[in-house]
């Protein structure tokens, strides 16, 4: 469960979230649109304890992710836009590190390398994958902890097709065993057949603009503008 709550938030002299409140419940798969700078990420590294707020609450599963930051981290996973990891560093290895963090068996290391695709460049240096192998590596990571919440920011960028199907499908999955997904994209037409909800994200506050379980009566226009 994702509950943010007259969320606020200024960088300077911009103020960025300005009582931003909705939730998002297990088993259900949220995609949050809007306009560039208009707060998506910055709500996202809210709920990922990367960024404290001005004032309000951001909860994940019931545990408050400002005063118990750990706990909340340990019930999420967070893909962010840009996927980087150490050059000198192997996908195997780094997937290493990241088990320990999580407490993941090892065993499950080349079965996710197999299923991103990188059994055959586990070996290489992650300075020599491609943009989108790089995108498979921050996937596998992000399925590591099969956490209850998932978070993503703008994902798939660099995912050709299929890859980004593969995406859809696991993010589907999960969403069926029950996990709260939210998704921060501009492409909306891309995502929508996973989304149950769609929120738009503008002026500082975050307000339903679509539920798109069943047929989708009527879609505002301006939320397909994004
Ligand atoms: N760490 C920071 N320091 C200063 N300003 C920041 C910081 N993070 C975000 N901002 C500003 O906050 C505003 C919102 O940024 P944010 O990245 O949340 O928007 P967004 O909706 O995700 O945008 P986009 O669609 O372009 O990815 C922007 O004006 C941005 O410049």
């Amino acid at each position: 469960m994702i509950e943010v709550a007259d969320l606020y938030k200024s960088f300077g002299d911009a103020a960025v979230l300005q009582g931003a409140s909705f939730s998002a419940a297990p088993g259900t798969a949220t995609v949050l649109v809007g306009p560039n700078g208009s707060g998506k990420t910055t709500t996202l590294h809210v709920l990922a304890g990367l960024v404290t707020p001005d004032a309000g609450t951001a909860r994940i599963d019931g545990t408050d992710v400002t005063t118990d930051r750990t706990a909340a981290q340990e019930r999420l996973a967070f893909l962010p836009q840009d996927v980087r990891f150490h050059d000198a560093l192997t996908p195997r290895q780094v997937l290493r590190f990241y088990a320990g963090l999580r407490d993941a068996p090892d065993a499950r290391l080349d079965a996710l390398l197999d299923d991103v695709g990188l059994a055959d460049a586990a070996q290489k240096s992650c300075g020599a994958l491609s943009g989108g192998m790089r995108q498979r590596l921050g996937i596998a990571v992000f399925e590591l902890a099969r956490a209850p919440v998932l978070l993503l920011d703008e994902p798939g960028l660099s995912l050709d097709p299929k890859w980004r199907g593969f995406l859809m499908d696991r993010l589907r999955a999960r969403v069926e065993e029950g996990a709260a997904v939210l998704m921060a994209t501009h492409l909306l037409d891309v995502w929508r057949p996973l989304a149950d909800r769609v929120l738009r994200c503008e002026g500082g506050t975050v307000r339903e603009v679509e539920p798109t379980t069943g047929a989708v009566a009527s879609v505002d226009e301006n939320a397909s503008a994004v």
